[in-house]
């Protein structure tokens, strides 16, 4: 589709990147415009561009494009983006699940994406929804605003008590260990968790702070690892999912695993939506009125499966976990310098895990891209991690 609207930075700069939305903020544009880009964002009034849409942004002549998860980045766009001359893009997300990173390195393209900048926030979220759920919040709310409360009750909107119970984590990567720690210190819940690789640093932290608590005269808290998605979830009272989005992920939540949870559990998931099989949740739910959950992503977002919406088990919200404006403008600003980074020639950044030197808006960002997934398959020199070497 020709003629979308487009507001440019820096007309005349030597290369053309694209981003298909407008961002928070003004930092990732100078990040761009400094190194000599043209920045055109496009500012039509659609929610999800199409392939076509963003066909027709790349155009003939584009340097690099940022896009949002919600596209559809596969081979066609690959294809366009490389016969425009393209060598760049980044998604403003740390998932990448939209993004066909073989097609990308077939064609030599960069994909970037941002992890760290949102794993607190996300975590937040997370965090929120918990207990939300746990203490029935929402359903608290409707009935207040409804004009029902008629005054105190000792059965009125009982919930869950978090304290000294038991946390279950899949995926214990940056988010879901930064969840822990909030559930663990917030809460003193304690920890089972099942991810594919050790963490390592989660079970320090919760071995240490479980020390501290005994030294305090308090009932310490513990972590286990365990060797199965199963053991996670007939274990813990609260379950919440922090994976990546894959094939071994797809449905890991699914009927069976469901009925192994315990009956007043709660599951949250701030990760993908398809990771839970969402029909077999709302059955589930149907038939526990006890068993809550929070949802801030959708199987087919923006959808939800049909009844999901009308359960009062549930809390839904639109896929605001990392929409804290520090985390946005953040997430922006490594978009930005992933591409700009690639365009420019700079390494890989050594450490995907400290992304804060890109972030200083009184400092110039480090001559490095932040985070780029196909780096190993497009061969890309690593960042020697000398953050004195500046654009
Ligand atoms: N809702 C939101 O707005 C929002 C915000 C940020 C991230 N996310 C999602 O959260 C995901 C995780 O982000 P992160 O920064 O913590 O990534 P991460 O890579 O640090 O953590 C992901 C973890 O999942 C684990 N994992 C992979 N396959 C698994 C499997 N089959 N079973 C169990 N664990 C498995 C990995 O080993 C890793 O530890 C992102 O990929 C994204 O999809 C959602
Ligand atoms: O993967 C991500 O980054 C989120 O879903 C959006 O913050």
């Amino acid at each position: 589709m020709a003629g979308l609207a487009v507001q440019i930075y820096n007309g005349g700069g030597v290369f053309r990147v694209v981003s298909t939305k407008p961002m928070p903020g003004t930092q990732w544009i100078r990040a761009l415009t400094n190194v000599g880009c043209r920045v055109e964002v496009c500012t039509e009034n659609k929610t999800i561009l199409s392939v076509e849409d963003i066909l027709a942004l790349i155009g003939s002549r584009c340097d690099g494009v940022i896009g949002q998860l919600t596209e559809d980045w596969g081979e066609t766009l690959f294809a366009a983006l490389k016969k425009a001359g393209g060598h760049a893009y980044s998604n403003m997300a740390v998932g990448y699940n939209n993004v066909d990173v073989n097609a990308a390195t077939r064609h030599g393209i960069a994909v970037g994406n941002t992890p760290g900048v949102l794993t607190e926030t996300t975590a937040e979220l997370a965090a929120a929804l918990t207990l939300s759920a746990a203490r029935r919040v929402v359903e608290a709310d409707d009935f207040m605003r409804a004009g029902k409360y008629e005054g105190w009750l000792p059965s009125l909107f009982v919930g869950n008590l978090l304290k000294g119970q038991t946390v279950g984590i899949i995926g214990a990567g940056r988010i879901g260990s930064a969840y822990a720690r909030m559930m663990i210190e917030g809460f003193k819940m304690n920890v089972i968790y099942y991810d594919l690789y050790q963490s390592t640093r989660l079970e320090k932290f919760v071995t240490a702070y479980g020390e501290f608590l005994k030294s305090q005269g308090e009932t310490p808290v513990y972590w286990r690892r365990a060797t199965s998605p199963e053991e996670v979830l007939k274990e813990a009272d609260v379950v919440s999912l922090h994976p990546i989005l894959d094939k071994t992920t797809y449905h890991l939540i699914n009927k069976e695993r469901l009925s192994l949870m315990k009956k007043d559990a709660v599951l949250v998931n701030a990760s993908r939506g398809p990771v839970i099989d969402e029909a077999a949740l709302v059955e589930h739910l149907k038939a526990n009125p006890m068993f809550r959950v929070g949802l801030d992503v959708f199987e087919d977002e923006p959808f939800m499966k049909p009844g999901l919406g009308e359960l009062p088990n549930a809390v839904v919200v639109p896929h605001i976990a990392s929409a804290s404006k520090w985390t946005r403008e953040g997430m922006a600003t490594l978009a930005a310098l992933n591409v700009a980074g690639k365009l420019k020639g700079y390494p890989l950044w050594s450490n995907p895990n400290n992304i804060m030197p890109f972030l200083d808006e009184h400092s110039r960002p480090p001559a490095a891209c932040p985070s780029i997934v196909n780096s190993k398959a497009l061969g890309l020199l690593v960042s020697d991690g000398k953050a004195e070497s500046k654009l």
